[in-house]
């Protein structure tokens, strides 16, 4: 028996998005946004030079193809890659309607998402008269702040000294399906907002929310900052996912950041989570020497998009993408024969692009134990089947909706 080790590198996308012109940010299209091939370009240019120098380095992922990946799925170069393969690679689409996350992570374990996504309207007073009431009541305050479209870092900078006088909770969205509340971790208190999202979850789930999301804080007078304490409360996915197929045959899940909100704690036997993504691939290291024959290892790596991406800041991107790259070299390092590891993405988030929000982008499949195989255009259900392919693992037969690469002739 062999390993499976699953890592989404979150929002990091390549472009070429089939129905990228259905999707906005500010009312521009995301007809090509390219989130790794608009950073490489940047860099070769110098217009990333905070804290970093001259073209994107990528040399480990890039080895497994993925400058060929973005070729192959936007027809654009990304200065820096562009190795010749020596791993399996591709491009993958996605047919969920949502460019967020629990939309790609689903698809990515098999599970399209086969209803329309609720979203609140960008105005002000987004939300519903009888949900304010509602979360004001819950909260035990008289009102609430915000009720629009915002930023989370500029939404707590502008209302977090309102939040302080009136204790009222900072409520906000996006273009995503999300109801977010802001809260200082002391004045308010970190488990009195996580009791809250708990408490009007339900409710969201059932307008169709994707998730409610506490976004704790800390600081004063203007000076606020977002801790490490973020909590997610997802919508259950439509149905068991790859997690739940591995968890049934009695295989050991491991869980890695932000995997166990996205699949609300299901099929999950192991969680592992830290403050920040480099304890997170400390975790992926351990992980590859520590993980048990026929486990399962997801993973997911946020900071690209919450730090980076969503703050429009192509320098930090760039170095995330850098680090990153370095640590998925330590990682390999640790794979035994046998062991398959695939690297993707849920969507993208073009730092150079208009808007805030998430860019719906094809991303890159990248895998190690596959050999040297030219995957070509494939849909993010196909990660899914693969890696169950690669457990021996039976799927239900409604789900056997994905071509496992293991199909695919080694060039
Ligand atoms: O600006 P912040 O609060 O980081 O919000 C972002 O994070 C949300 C959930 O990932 C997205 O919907 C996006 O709006
Ligand atoms: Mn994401
Ligand atoms: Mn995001």
């Amino acid at each position: 028996m062999t390993r499976a080790f699953l890592i989404v590198m979150d929002s990091v996308g390549i472009g070429g998005a089939p129905d990228a012109d259905a999707f906005f940010n500010d009312g521009t299209p995301d007809t090509g946004a390219n989130t790794l091939a608009h950073i490489a370009q940047a860099c070769a240019q110098g217009r990333a030079e905070d804290g970093r120098s001259g073209p994107l380095r990528m040399p480990t992922l890039d080895r497994l193809g993925l400058g060929a990946a973005v070729r192959l799925a936007s027809g654009e170069v990304a200065p820096g890659l562009g190795a010749e393969p020596q791993g399996a690679w591709g491009a993958a689409s996605e047919i969920s309607k949502g460019k967020d996350t629990p939309s790609g992570h689903w698809e990515l374990a098999g599970v399209p998402v086969p209803w329309d996504w609720g979203y609140f309207p960008d105005k002000q007073d987004s939300f519903p008269p009888d949900l304010v009431d509602f979360v004001a009541r819950c909260a035990g305050t008289e009102g609430i702040l915000g009720n629009c479209h915002a930023s989370g870092t500029n939404i707590i900078e502008d209302l977090g000294d309102a939040h302080i006088r009136t204790g009222w909770p900072i409520c906000y969205t996006s273009v995503d399906s999300v109801f977010q509340i802001a809260a200082h971790e002391e004045t308010f208190g970190l488990e009195r907002l996580l009791q809250l999202c708990r408490d009007i979850a339900p409710r969201l789930h059932g307008m169709k929310i994707g998730r409610v999301i506490a976004r704790p804080f800390t600081g004063s007078e203007g000076r606020f900052i977002r801790t490490p304490n973020r909590r997610d409360f997802a919508i259950a996915s439509p149905a068991p996912t790859l997690l739940d197929w591995t968890h049934d045959a009695g295989r050991t899940t491991h869980a890695i950041g932000k995997i166990g909100d996205i699949f609300s704690h299901r099929g999950i036997a192991h969680l592992h989570k830290g403050k920040n993504d480099a304890d997170l691939m400390d975790h992926l290291v351990r992980l590859g020497t520590e993980a048990e024959e026929g486990s399962l290892t997801f993973a997911n790596f946020v900071e690209f998009d919450s730090l980076w991406g969503h703050r429009r800041n192509v320098s930090g991107y760039a170095r995330a993408l850098e680090w990153f790259d370095r640590g998925a070299a330590r990682f390999l390092e640790t794979l035994r024969p046998g062991d398959l590891a695939i690297f993707t993405a849920d969507h993208g988030n073009d730092p150079t692009w208009a808007g805030t929000d998430h860019t719906r982008e094809r991303v890159p499949v990248l895998a190690a134990g596959l050999g040297v195989r030219a995957l070509g255009q494939v849909g993010f259900v196909d990660v899914a089947a693969s890696v169950a392919g690669h457990l021996g693992l039976s799927v239900p037969a409604m789900q056997k909706t994905g071509n496992s690469f293991l199909l695919h002739s080694p060039v």
